[in-house]
């Protein structure tokens, strides 16, 4: 079942959406939450024949002194609780298998979940509290599932049977012990409500520790560049401490519920003592009429104190299936479209564009034209909106007015996977993958052959010093290419993207990090890729894109000038200005 479906809103009460949640998630594995109940059955009678069989033990071995009683009952207590614990076990080992197994599905599906959205949605969520709801939240759900179902059915059954031993020993009495338990109900469903809020807290102060930690892992050299360590310290030692604060108030709360519901139960043991040991002083019941009441009533108390916790956790369980909607419940970036061979003509018609939550148009009414094969460059200062350009172009934004065409195709009817495939960007953020050289390559086409990621990498320039890492191909470059200096890491980037044979092809300042010796053979090799491909090149260096087809000049989201490096040269402009400050005598 899809994860939509599992986590729907139907019902008005929230707390009976989320019920049915738990039901949907647990309704696949119902044939092993069959055999737990079949388990829990068996405890709860098991417990109500402990209970029962104190009468005959007191009756028939302290009062009447019958030998044969005694080693019938020793027999029979050693079977008692060895069954009772090997049904315990199976109960608890089913119903962990089933809570695993949904966090497993959850994990798997919410994955699938985070590849299908939207750019804009990872703008907007911090990766951290992406990773601590995938990793901690879903987590609590197994406890939630596991511990709060097995209470609820066998912990509620068992005392559903030791009452009826209770009421078959002494209707009376207990009808008296269960005067309390309206009480009981009545505090553990008030302080209940505060479990709930106190828990969405935690759930939120965990997910700004985890974003924290994800941050300092990522930033480690800047951190240490900049001697933040004392002052990131700070920082966590803040969040972890909010943490704890909170993880304190939510044990203050359950362990205030436990004190309650302790002293109303001393209250009920104290009337049913008082009114049994009358009863027996009166010889209205014998001894072993109250002690088998007695020893259900006491085998009642865990199964209780474990329902009393039964509501905590649920409101937990509530809290992880709140935050997990907010990720579920996102649309999807669009599956359908369009499929088409690309022949790379590229159009942009008066196109706008303004971020989700900017003030201001990154793009007004850009316009222009890119043939089949052709190359453009992009050039202008910093915040132009250039790789918002080609952001729009690989699909990770629509326009917010006008429109872009590929091959006379609207960009919002083709299919987003049918564009992506035929297109390679390569970025000047560096991304590379924990795996090894190759298949950091093949990234690009996972399909193709060893000959043709080597082929790619001899034309990124990438082979030489591939060759020269301790396992070649097969060398592991770690989360961010630990191994390999930035031009390195690029130049893989760059095999990557050759791979991919892509149609069109767009380099968002990627030669910036490297020297002047890789860049002129990246730009070799650039010159070959671009036969057959539109490219567009995104460029502070301006040296690199004197021979593009058009050079297009942007500045504050528009577009100043647009012609070849010469006929901008002459126009004498922001690109004739740029070039001159780049290349007149003095300038690096
Ligand atoms: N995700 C975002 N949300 C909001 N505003 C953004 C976002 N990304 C970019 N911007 C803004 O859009 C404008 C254009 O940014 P863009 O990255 O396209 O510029 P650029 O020309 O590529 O700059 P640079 O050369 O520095 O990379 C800038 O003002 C920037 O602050």
């Amino acid at each position: 079942m899809e994860i939509e479906k599992q986590f729907k809103i139907k019902f008005k009460k929230q707390w009976i959406d989320d019920l049915a949640v738990f039901w949907r998630l647990i309704k696949e594995h119902r044939l092993r939450l069959l055999l737990a109940l079949v388990c829990g059955f068996a405890i709860s009678g098991i417990n109500g024949a402990i209970a029962w069989s104190v009468k005959p033990a007191m009756d028939q071995i302290f009062v009447k002194k019958s030998s044969e009683y005694l080693y019938l009952i020793t027999f029979g207590v050693v079977i008692l609780f060895t069954l009772r614990g090997v049904f315990t076990f199976l109960n608890n080992y089913l119903m962990n298998s089933i809570g695993a197994k949904i966090v497993k599905n959850i994990r798997d599906m919410i994955y699938e979940k985070l590849l299908k959205l939207p750019f804009s949605f990872f703008c907007r969520d911090s990766s951290g509290n992406v990773i601590s709801r995938v990793l901690n939240d879903v987590d609590l759900l197994k406890s939630t599932v596991s511990n709060t179902i097995k209470d609820f059915i066998v912990e509620g059954l068992t005392v559903v049977v030791l009452a009826g031993v209770a009421f078959y020993r002494r209707w009376d009495l207990a009808i008296l012990s269960f005067v309390v338990i309206p009480f009981m109900i009545y505090v553990m469903t008030e302080l209940g409500k505060n479990m709930k809020n106190i828990g969405m807290k935690t759930r939120l102060r965990i997910a700004k520790v985890t974003t924290l930690l994800h941050e300092t892992l990522h930033g480690i050299k800047i951190i240490k560049a900049f001697t933040m360590e004392k002052d990131m310290i700070e920082r966590y030692k803040k969040a972890l401490g909010e943490h704890y604060r909170n993880i304190m108030r939510e044990v203050r709360t359950e362990e205030f519920t436990n004190l309650l519901t302790e002293v109303i139960a001393g209250v009920g043991v104290a009337m049913i003592l008082f009114y049994g040991g009358w009863l027996v002083v009166h010889d209205k019941i014998s001894s072993g009429d109250f002690f088998s009441f007695a020893t259900a009533v006491i085998l009642m108390y865990t199964p209780l104190k474990r329902l009393s916790r039964v509501n905590a956790s649920f409101q937990r369980g509530r809290n992880v299936i709140e935050r997990l909607r907010e990720i579920i419940f996102v649309e999807h970036e669009p599956e359908k479209g369009v499929e088409k061979e690309l022949k790379g003509h590229i159009v942009f018609k008066n196109v706008s564009f303004k971020y989700p939550l900017a003030k201001d148009y990154a793009l007004k009414n850009v316009s222009f034209e890119i043939k089949p094969g052709e190359t453009v460059a992009i050039v202008g200062p910093s915040g132009a909106g250039k790789s918002t350009i080609a952001d729009l172009l690989a699909g990770f934004w629509y326009p917010t007015e006008g429109d872009i065409l590929i091959d006379g195709v609207s960009i919002q009817e083709l299919s987003l996977y049918s564009l992506r495939s035929q297109i390679a960007l390569v970025t000047q953020d560096i991304v590379l993958f924990n795996d090894s050289v190759i298949n950091n390559i093949k990234f690009g086409n996972i399909s193709s052959s060893f000959e043709e990621a080597l082929a790619a990498a001899k034309l990124a320039d990438a082979h030489d010093f591939i060759m020269k890492l301790p396992q070649g191909y097969d060398s592991l470059i770690g989360e961010k290419g630990i191994l390999l200096s930035g031009g390195q890491k690029q130049r893989i980037t760059i095999a990557r993207a050759i791979l991919r044979e892509p149609k069109i092809l767009i380099f968002d300042e990627a030669t910036a990090s490297l020297d002047t010796e890789s860049e002129e053979k990246i730009q070799r090799a650039l010159e070959q890729m671009r036969k057959g491909r539109t490219t567009i090149v995104i460029a502070h260096r301006l040296s690199t894109i004197k021979r593009a087809d058009k050079i297009i000049v942007m500045d504050k989201g528009q577009i100043i000038e647009q012609g070849t490096h010469e006929e901008l040269l002459s126009l004498g402009g922001l690109y004739s200005e740029l070039w001159h400050l780049q290349f007149s005598p003095g300038s690096s």
